[in-house]
């Protein structure tokens, strides 16, 4: 996957002596044009560098992450790269796609939809974890060491990447994840949508029930706000963390007084999961 794609720059900024940019590349995965956020570190001038994807949140592009979260400066001390994908397949026109904020364009949910007209682009999974990885990978001084993590919508796809590709990743973080998609309105709405009525076949997409079913080597790290307007009825951190204790999988649950949902929250502790990402990819 990845062999004949062309990466297109469409924009390029000087950035703490690296660069950040905007890739256009064809997905055939999404069957789609999709453009990518990318951080490179000034040590990528010199040898491929360990890379954190980065998945955000509903309503959100490639561009909102390197805007608002300020992690370039410590990605450049690290050497480490971020990717960013965009959150859904883009440029298409299914019926309802552009209607509501938590379902279709900016809201793609990190699965592979099974349900028609969703299954003909919205396949975020394979996306994000094979197709564009190979193409960032083979294109760019980016190297196999992979980290991930994400917001939200995006902090479910982390946690769901990590637990069913666990040889794929080094580590994973979540900040204000949706840990129980299958049982909170976002994740049902989705769901329902993109998977079919059978809340059965739902579960092989949400955290805690792939904790209890597969559990985890890969220890968790969760960074969550207690003034988070979205806290009691789409996230609920206590599922994840009883998850964790029945699975016996080590959770770290930081929870943080006063923050909310917003990129002020991740910006304030995105320095702490780069440091953390970054001594698992044997850079820290
Ligand atoms: N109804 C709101 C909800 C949008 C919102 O809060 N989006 C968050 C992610 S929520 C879970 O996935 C976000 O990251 N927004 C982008 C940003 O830059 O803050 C609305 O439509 O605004």
């Amino acid at each position: 996957m990845g062999g004949t794609m062309t990466l297109e720059p469409v924009a390029e900024s000087r950035c703490f002596e690296g660069r950040v940019a905007r890739y256009r590349h064809r997905s055939e995965v999404l069957d789609c044009e999709m453009t990518s956020g990318i951080y490179l570190p000034p040590q990528a001038e010199r040898r491929p560098v360990p890379v954190l994807y980065w998945l955000s949140g509903l309503t959100c592009t490639d561009e909102n992450f390197m805007h608002k979260a300020g992690a370039q400066r410590v990605a450049a001390e690290l050497g480490m790269a971020i990717v960013c994908p965009d959150t859904s397949p883009r440029g298409t026109d299914l019926p309802g796609e552009h209607e509501s904020y938590d379902l279709g364009s900016g809201a793609g949910f990190y699965v592979n939809a099974t349900q028609a007209p969703w299954s003909a682009h919205y396949r975020m999974y394979d996306y994000v974890v094979e197709e564009l990885p190979a193409v960032v990978e083979s294109r760019l001084p980016i190297g196999p060491a992979r980290a991930i993590s994400g917001h939200s919508m995006g902090g479910h796809g982390a946690l769901i990447c990590a637990l069913r590709e666990p040889r794929r990743y080094l580590s994973v973080s979540a900040f204000s994840p949706v840990v129980n998609p299958t049982e909170v309105p976002w994740g049902q709405k989705a769901f329902s949508h993109y998977l079919g009525d059978d809340p059965a076949d739902w579960r092989e997409w949400d955290a805690c029930a792939l904790i209890r079913e597969r559990g985890s080597a890969l220890p968790l790290r969760v960074e969550q706000g207690e003034a988070d307007g979205f806290l009691g009825e789409q996230l609920q951190p206590e599922r994840l963390a009883e998850a964790c204790r029945e699975a016996g999988v080590t959770l770290d649950l930081r929870e943080r007084p006063g923050y909310d949902h917003s990129y002020y929250f991740i910006a304030t502790f995105i320095d702490h999961h780069l440091r953390y990402h970054a001594r698992a990819l044997g850079i820290g």
